[in-house]
């Protein structure tokens, strides 16, 4: 079976091509924001299947780029469904936690109604929309707060800053599953072989448990890599973004367990696995 992957270098891509042999389109093959280029890539490979690991992720930047996060998010991955729906093969596409408003403290359900905060969790939120309308063989994975031994992610912005500070601020009243992309990736790849053998897809939630804060993963990083870094909570309104992020970012994983098996993970375990790639 032939998997096509949109994404080269991000972090889900990088882990969807260690553990399997698939075909990757990078910037330089495929630009997102040229609509004709994505339609003739996907006829020339002629897949199986495509699984869409790009996106435009920088959630403060899109507040002052909406166009280019709309571009990408949303425009590409409508044209990639479609085409996949003309071709009759399955698109699995990732979506995130910022759809949601944040809201109370019960994790959010796939049946729930998304809200975005900011231009990022609007683009989004429009990608689904569009790859749903397209009417083809499809799954949107929702997950959130993703971290790898790859590319930019806050594990990696932490070890960052611990080489230069004895003490960060971090927010402690934003709640959420941090990730592994590995798992991710994982995840992905059964959820293609599941649509390739009948299963019906959909939107399903994936995040890392338990559900933690970002001072608290902080702190857990911190307690694995040793050194005397101290984390000081702080709520968000000391920690002035362009884009305002979800207070309550948790999401309800079962139905993925439900209908295709899949658990979500443990991250204090992935973190443990990213650490010692990143010391390796
Ligand atoms: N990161 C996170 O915390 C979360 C991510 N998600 C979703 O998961 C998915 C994967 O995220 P992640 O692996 O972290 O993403 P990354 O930010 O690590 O990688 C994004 C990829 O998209 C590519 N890309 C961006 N713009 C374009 C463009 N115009 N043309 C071609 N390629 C482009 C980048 O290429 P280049 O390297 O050349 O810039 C990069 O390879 C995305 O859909 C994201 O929205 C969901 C929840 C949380
Ligand atoms: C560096 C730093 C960040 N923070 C806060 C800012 C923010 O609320 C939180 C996490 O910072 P980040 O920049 O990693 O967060 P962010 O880029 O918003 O991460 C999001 O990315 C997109 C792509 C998603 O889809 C989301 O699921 C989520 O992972 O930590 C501090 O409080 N102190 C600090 O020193
Ligand atoms: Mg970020």
């Amino acid at each position: 079976m032939t998997i096509l992957v949109f994404g080269r270098t991000g972090q889900v891509a990088r882990e969807l091509q260690r553990q399997s042999n698939l075909q990757t389109l990078g910037r330089d093959d495929v630009d997102l924001t040229e609509t004709q280029a994505i339609r003739t890539a996907i006829e020339a490979h002629a897949p199986h299947a495509v699984i869409n690991a790009a996106a435009y992720t920088a959630v403060d930047a899109a507040e002052t780029d909406e166009a280019t996060a709309t571009a990408v998010n949303a425009h590409a991955p409508g044209v990639m469904a479609q085409v996949c729906a003309l071709r009759g093969i399955p698109f699995l596409h990732i979506s995130t936690d910022y759809v949601f408003d944040g809201t109370g403290t019960e994790p959010w359900r796939e049946s729930d109604t998304p809200s975005p905060l900011g231009a990022y969790g609007r683009s989004k939120l429009a990608g689904e929309d569009a790859v749903r309308a397209a009417g083809g063989h499809h799954v949107i994975l929702r997950t959130a707060w993703v971290f790898s031994a790859f590319g930019s992610n806050f594990v990696k912005t932490m070890l960052r800053l611990a080489q230069t500070h004895d003490n960060l601020r971090i927010v402690a009243d934003q709640w959420g599953g941090p990730t592994p992309a590995a798992d991710i990736a994982d995840a992905l790849l059964r959820m293609c072989s599941a649509l390739e053998h009948g299963a019906s897809g959909g939107t399903y939630h994936f995040a890392g448990q338990p559900s933690t804060n970002w001072a608290d993963f902080a702190r857990a990083i911190f307690a694995q890599t040793g050194g005397k870094i101290t984390v000081e909570d702080i709520p968000s309104a000391d920690y002035p973004t362009p884009a305002q992020r979800p207070l309550n970012s948790r999401l309800d994983c079962h139905a993925i367990t439900r209908d295709f098996g899949i658990s979500p993970p443990d991250w204090r375990m992935g973190l443990h696995a990213v650490l010692t790639d990143l010391a390796s």
